[in-house]
Order: C-alpha cells, then structure tokens, then sequence
C-alpha cells in the first residue's frame, strides 16, 4: 500500500456529496474521466484519485443552516502521482484545493510504504528520558523570559536559577534570534558551562534547547556547529520554514540533538474551523513522522489555549502505536504548578510540562519557580491534593496563593 488517503471536512446541501468527493478525486488527479476516450482512460486509471467514504452529519449541531451540513470525505491518491517528499503531498491533497472555499483538511492516512519514508523522531520519549535518567514522572521544562536586549552574563544567570529549581529542560524563547548580546555560540558555551556546574554542586541534569535560525540555507552547518560545541538540544520554528526542513534536519546523521517542534505561525494554518489543516494533523502526526522529539502546542487551560478534544488528540497522535518513535507532548503556554493535576491527568506521567511566566513570575523567583512545579508533580504522582502538601512545601504555597490551583 503505498497510496495516500485524505479526510477532508467539507459543507454543503445533503446529498450533495457525491458529485463534491468525485470532483475533488478527479481534480487533483487527472482532470477529466467521462470525457475521456476508453484508450486513454484505461491508461489514466492508475493515476485517477477514488472517493473512499462520505459521511454526512445531519445532526442539527453539525448545520451551519437547514440546507447547508457539514460532511468529512476520504479521497485516496495514488503513489504514482507524487515524489515521496511532503511538499509533493501537501500540493497533491490540498494544494489548490487549500484556496477553494470551506474545506479543511483533517487527516491524512499514509499507506505502510509511503509512511516508511519519513525519518520520525531520532531519540523520542525514551531517548529523551534515557539522556537525562528520569523515567518515572512528567519532564519539567522553563522558558527563558525578557532576555532579548539583556547580555549573556544575565541569561546565564537565568539560566542558573532555572536548573537549580530541578527543572529538566529549558529552551529559548522562540522569538530569540541571532543577536550581538547572546550569539548562538556564546549561548551554547556558557550555557553548557553553567548547566555543567549545576550539575556538579546538585547531581540534577537539564538540558538547553537553543532556538535554531536563520535563513533555511544555513540551517545544518548551525545544527552541526550547535552539536560540536556542546549543544544539548534545539529549538525550531518549524512552521515559519515548512515542515520539510524538519525533515532535513531530522534526516542528518551528522546532527544528533532532539528537536523541540515550535508551534509558532501554525495558528495561520489550523485555526479556523472552516479551513487549513486539522492541529491533530499538524502539530500531532506530520511533526512525529517528520521527526520532532518533542511537540509543543497550547494546552487547553493557559493563555493561548486550544479545546481539551484537540489538544488531547495532537498528544494522540505523537504517542500512538506506530513504527516511529514515540515525540514528547509538551502541552504549553500559561501554564502554573496549579494546573499540574490536570495536566498529569490529561496527559499521564509522558508529558512534558512547560512554563515561561509560571516559573519567573514566582514570587521568589525562577529556582522556587521550578522547585513549584517538581513539588505540584510529586504530589500528584503520590496521589496527594495539591492543597494536602503546602504546608511543608512553600514554595508551591507560593505558587498557589499566586496562580491559584486547576479550573
Ligand atoms: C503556544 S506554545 C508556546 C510556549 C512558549 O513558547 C511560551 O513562551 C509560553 O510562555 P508562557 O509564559 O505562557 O509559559
Ligand atoms: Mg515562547
């Protein structure tokens, strides 16, 4: 099987499918069928896309007005009309079909052998947790905040404070580019350097993920440059360059650092309920076949936030049985140490979870931050109320007297 089959959400008049579904398998395939002569239709059929199944929701919900309900069509491809690269397939499925009214894009099926020539992710879940030996509970990761304009003496410091509170990962802000107060290099290093003696005062691990940019072209001599010189991970903005570059990067044996996927720009592609990409699609599936180790999309209870449903099918989708690697869910953005029961109850103990303003913003700043969130996270894996542990452990006291605990 080496065909690809999309799922598409599509409006319209009931019983007005059919001709709809026929229209769209023909139109990105061959053209035209009927008109056809019987020669040239025998050669064409291998190339001819074929409607799989049509479904029309007529309940009331699902109607924008009487006429018009909503109905989620599968449209297969065949192989032999594109090059196995995800460009070819996004142009084949839903090229111009993108920019012709209310349709999107839900899903896309990959046939075995087709699937079988994307990269997913190099280290995954496991891979991730082997580095830093931790197993048994949810990563911790913070986000460097209101650094850009600062020198690199004040992010490392920041950074200090961060590992100190026990926090597993920490990452660039996704809008720090290269800039003459923390150059890429300069970052790395002492970086690196600072999160060494961490660990020797402490025994803890964490891991800076630095924000890979520039133009497209200097991508993988800066990865490779990263991986030289002690970088631990990288950040990318993978949906400002396409998720083609991702693959590139995934693909090279010579840069041998997970990739944290940034769901920067995708709210352009999936945030409609009328058009562009399902985010389940997007920030789920094509990210893990790609090759992102770890996902970040807005959680359904912080300040950018997506529905529980959806949000819960990205992680979904970047854990699911499958014959890649499993990529961390990293559920994001508004995120405190009240919300960690919903969290871990959402997303079970492989999730990472993932603060900026929740860890800074601590009263008593990013150490006690980070120390927050581990001691929200052990009481919910002992089975404890958040409320249960505060006497003892003040610095989520602080956390909660702050933020408050779960919606
Ligand atoms: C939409 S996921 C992005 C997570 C992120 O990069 C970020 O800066 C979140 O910061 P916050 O202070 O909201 O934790
Ligand atoms: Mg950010």
């Amino acid at each position: 099987m080496s065909e690809i089959t999309a799922c598409y959400q599509l409006f319209g008049k009931p019983g007005s499918f059919e001709k709809k579904a026929e229209g769209i398998a023909l139109g990105l395939t061959i053209g035209s069928w009927t008109d056809l002569p019987m020669l040239e239709q025998q050669q064409l059929k291998k190339h001819k896309g074929t409607v799989v199944s049509i479904k029309e929701f007529v309940d009331e919900s699902y109607q924008i007005t009487p006429e018009v309900i909503k109905a989620e069509v599968k449209i297969s491809y065949p192989s032999a009309n594109f090059t196995s690269d995800i460009p070819a397939i996004l142009a084949t499925v839903f090229g111009k079909l993108s920019l012709d009214g209310k349709v999107k894009l839900l899903d896309l099926e990959f046939g075995k052998k087709l699937g079988s020539n994307f990269p997913g992710p190099k280290f995954g879940i496991e891979g991730i947790r082997t580095i830093l030996n931790v197993h048994e509970r949810p990563l911790v990761m913070s986000i460097f905040k209101g650094v850009i304009g600062r020198d690199i003496d004040y992010l490392v410091a920041q950074l200090r404070e961060q590992a100190l509170g026990g926090v597993d990962l920490v990452k660039d802000d996704e809008i720090l580019f290269e800039n003459q107060h923390t150059p890429f290099e300069q970052r790395i290093t002492r970086g690196r350097k600072v999160l060494q003696q961490v660990y020797e005062e402490t025994g803890h691990k964490t891991l800076y993920a630095i924000n890979l940019t520039g133009r497209t072209s200097e991508l993988r001599g800066k990865a490779k440059r990263a991986s030289e010189i002690g970088a631990d991970a990288l950040l990318f903005n993978v949906h400002t360059y396409g998720l083609d570059v991702l693959q590139e990067l995934a693909e090279d044996k010579e840069i041998q650092l997970p990739i944290m996927a940034h769901p920067a720009f995708s709210g352009a592609f999936t945030s409609s309920s009328f058009y562009g990409l399902s985010n389940p699609l997007l920030l789920g599936k094509l990210t893990r076949y790609l090759g992102a180790d770890l996902s970040l999309f807005p959680s359904p209870y912080g300040s950018v936030a997506l529905e529980k449903d959806v949000a819960l099918a990205i992680a979904e989708e970047l854990t699911k049985e499958s014959t890649f690697k499993r990529t961390f869910p990293v559920p994001s953005a508004g995120i405190h140490p009240g919300l960690v029961p919903l969290l871990v109850q959402d997303y079970g103990i492989d999730c990472v979870i993932n603060a900026g303003g929740g860890v800074h913003g601590h009263p008593s700043g990013g150490a006690a931050g980070g120390r927050a969130f581990r001691q929200a996270i052990d009481a919910v894996l002992e089975g404890k109320e958040l409320s249960e542990v505060v006497k003892e452990q003040n610095e989520l006291r602080e956390a909660l007297k702050l933020w408050g605990s779960d919606k």
